[in-house]
């Protein structure tokens, strides 16, 4: 039985975090959803909170024939510790999934496996985009399961983002 941990701050759950799901269900039985910065909502870069995501992914992720665990995990002020602060939070994992530069580092400094996949479609399949596009009222159904388009109109994402998006001066 192998169980993994993917990360990401998943602002929203977008179809490359989708494909590299699709990737990892053949590789593992069980799966882990690590939220991050599982504290950070109502803003341009981080519009949705910790529970939001966590229904975006859950709803997504029922198609699969994998137990999957989304676990919301807080930022630290000090990376040294990160590790530990994760592995505290989350079921045991033996393997890591991340395509982050500082994440692996730490995972491999930790001794933890990590894999990376290929980037999908990045040109579109960013979060960055898909906030932009919800800002600006353009498609950003297309770029995510449809669960996610269903969580967004249920907690009325799209007005949420966009007033924000008003007075918040930070990037998006
Ligand atoms: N299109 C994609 N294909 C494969 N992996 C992706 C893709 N987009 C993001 N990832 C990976 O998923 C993990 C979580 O990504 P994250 O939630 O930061 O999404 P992002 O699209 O990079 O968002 P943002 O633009 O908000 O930084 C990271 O390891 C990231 O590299
Ligand atoms: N010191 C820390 O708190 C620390 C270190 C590395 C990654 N992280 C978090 O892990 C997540 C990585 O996800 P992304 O690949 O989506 O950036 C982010 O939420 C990031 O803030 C936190």
């Amino acid at each position: 039985m192998t169980r993994g941990f993917y990360i990401g701050r998943f602002q929203p759950y977008h179809n490359g975090h989708h494909r590299m799901v699709d990737r990892i269900a053949s590789e593992v039985d069980e799966l882990v959803l690590g939220i991050g910065s599982a504290g950070d909502s109502h803003s341009r870069h981080d519009p949705f909170t910790a529970g939001e995501r966590i229904m975006m992914i859950t709803k997504s992720l029922v198609e699969y024939d994998l137990v999957t665990y989304a676990v919301p995990i807080e930022d630290l002020d000090r990376n040294s510790v990160w590790v530990s602060h994760v592995q505290s939070m989350s079921p045991d994992f033996e393997v890591a999934y991340s395509n982050n530069p500082l994440v692996i580092q730490l995972f491999e400094e930790a001794g933890v496996e990590v894999r990376q996949s290929p980037m999908f479609n990045r040109e579109e399949l960013e979060g960055t985009e898909v906030r932009e596009r919800m800002i600006e009222d353009e498609d950003w159904e297309s770029l995510v399961p449809g669960p996610v388009t269903d969580v967004i109109s249920e907690t009325d994402g799209i007005e949420r983002i966009q007033r924000v998006s008003e007075t918040d001066a930070n990037g998006i």
